[in-house]
C-alpha cells in the first residue's frame, strides 16, 4: 500500500509559497493500475514525485507499506527508491548508449558489476518489452514507442515493486498509445507490480486503470473505481474529461435532445447486465414504450458496459423502471 497522510505541498519562489497540493490523504494499493488525472497545472507531477520523495512534501506522511518514506536518511531512502521504477513523457534515455547499456545502467548503479549477470537480465527484460533485436541500436534509431519501451524495461530493471508512469504515452501516437498500455496491462498483471500513472487523457484511464483520482487546482476533487467515475461522473472537471473520452454522439446521452416528450432517464449496464435481454422483456411485459435518444457501448478495462438514455412513454413506467432496477440496471432520471 501506498499511503499519503495528510500530505500537502508547495513550492518556495522567490521568498513566496506557491501552493501545488492541498492537504490530501489516497491509499494506493498494491496490485492495482492507479490512475491520476488532472489538466495542466493541477498538481499531477507534483503528486507523482512524492511517491518516490522526488519531491518533499511541505506536511504530512507517505508511507509505502510499513516504511515511512518521510522519515527516512538519504541512504536508506536510496534503497527504497530502488523498489520504485519509473517512466516519463520524453523516456529520458541516454542518447550515447545502446539500448542494452540503457537497460543495463540501473543495475550498474544499483552495484551489479558481473557482465554475465548483467547480460542474462538485460536479456530478460529486452525479451519481455519486444526489443530483443535492438540491443545494440542508439535510441536516436528507434520509433517513440520502441524508446518507450527501453525506458520500460529500464524501470523494470531491479525488479520494483511499483513503477510510476508520467505521462508515458503522451508523446505517443493512438495505435502506439495502445500497444504501449497493453504491455503495461501485461506487466502489472504477470509481475504483480502496483502502477500509479498521471495522464490528461480519460481514455488512458478507461483502458488500464482500475481507480482513478480527478486533480483539479491542486485538489482531489473525485475519486473511486473507474468504472464507478466514469460513469457517473460527479465532479465538472470528471464530466469535462470523460465527454472529452467519448465521441461526439455517444457525448450526447450525457446531455439528450430535451424536445423528445416523456420521462427521460439514462440506463448504465455492466459486466454481466449486457448480456441478457432486460430490457427488451421489462419493456414488453410493461407495455411501456421507449425512445432511444443516445446510447453506448463499449470496455472499461475489462468490464463491459452499456449506457444509453431513453424517453419511456406509458402508464406502468414505475412499474418498469422498478424491474430494470431489480435485474441490476443503473438508472438515472435526467431533468
Ligand atoms: N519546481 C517548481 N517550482 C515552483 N512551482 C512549481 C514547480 N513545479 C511545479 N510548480 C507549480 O505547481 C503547480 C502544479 O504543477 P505540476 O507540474 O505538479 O502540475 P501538472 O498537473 O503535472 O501539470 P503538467 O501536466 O503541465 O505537467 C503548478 O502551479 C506549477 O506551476
Amino acid at each position: 500500500m501506498i499511503r499519503f497522510l495528510d500530505v500537502r505541498k508547495s513550492y518556495r519562489v522567490g521568498g513566496r509559497e506557491i501552493p501545488a497540493l492541498q492537504p490530501f490523504n489516497l491509499d494506493i494499493v498494491d496490485g492495482e493500475v492507479f490512475g491520476i488525472i488532472g489538466h495542466s497545472g493541477a498538481g499531477k507531477s507534483t503528486l507523482i514525485r512524492l511517491i518516490n520523495l522526488l519531491e518533499r512534501p511541505s506536511g504530512g506522511r507517505i508511507l509505502i507499506g510499513d516504511t515511512e518514506m518521510t522519515s527516512l536518511p538519504e541512504p536508506a531512502l536510496r534503497a527504497q527508491r530502488r523498489r520504485i521504477g519509473m517512466i516519463f513523457q520524453h523516456f529520458n534515455l541516454l542518447a550515447s548508449q545502446t539500448v542494452a547499456d540503457n537497460v543495463a545502467f540501473p543495475l550498474r548503479l544499483a552495484g551489479e558489476r558481473d557482465a554475465a549477470k548483467i547480460h542474462a537480465r538485460v536479456g530478460e527484460l529486452l525479451e519481455r518489452v519486444g526489443l530483443s533485436e535492438h540491443a545494440g541500436k542508439y535510441p536516436s534509431q528507434l520509433s517513440g514507442g520502441q524508446k518507450q519501451r527501453v525506458g520500460i524495461a529500464r524501470a523494470l530493471a531491479n525488479r520494483p515493486e511499483i513503477l510510476l508512469c508520467d505521462e508515458a504515452t503522451s508523446a505517443l501516437d493512438p495505435q502506439t498509445t495502445a500497444a504501449v498500455l497493453d504491455l503495461l496491462t501485461a506487466i502489472n498483471r504477470e509481475l504483480k507490480l502496483t502502477i500509479v500513472l498521471i495522464t490528461h487523457e480519460m481514455d488512458v484511464v478507461r483502458r488500464i486503470c482500475d481507480r482513478v483520482a480527478v486533480l483539479d487546482a491542486g485538489r482531489i476533487v473525485e475519486s473511486g473505481t473507474v468504472a464507478d467515475v466514469f460513469l457517473h461522473p460527479q465532479h465538472a472537471t470528471t464530466r469535462r474529461f470523460v465527454n472529452e473520452a467519448l465521441p461526439e454522439e455517444a457525448a450526447s446521452t450525457q446531455a439528450p435532445p430535451m424536445q423528445v416528450g416523456g420521462r427521460k432517464l439514462r440506463l448504465t449496464f455492466r459486466g454481466a447486465t449486457t448480456l441478457s435481454p432486460v430490457l427488451s422483456r421489462v419493456m414488453r411485459e410493461s407495455g411501456v414504450d421507449f425512445n432511444l435518444l443516445a446510447g453506448r457501448i463499449d470496455r472499461i478495462k475489462d468490464l463491459p458496459y452499456g449506457q444509453l438514455t431513453l424517453a419511456l412513454e406509458g402508464a406502468n413506467t414505475d412499474t418498469a423502471l422498478a424491474a430494470l432496477r431489480e435485474a441490476g440496471i443503473e438508472i438515472e432520471e435526467l431533468p
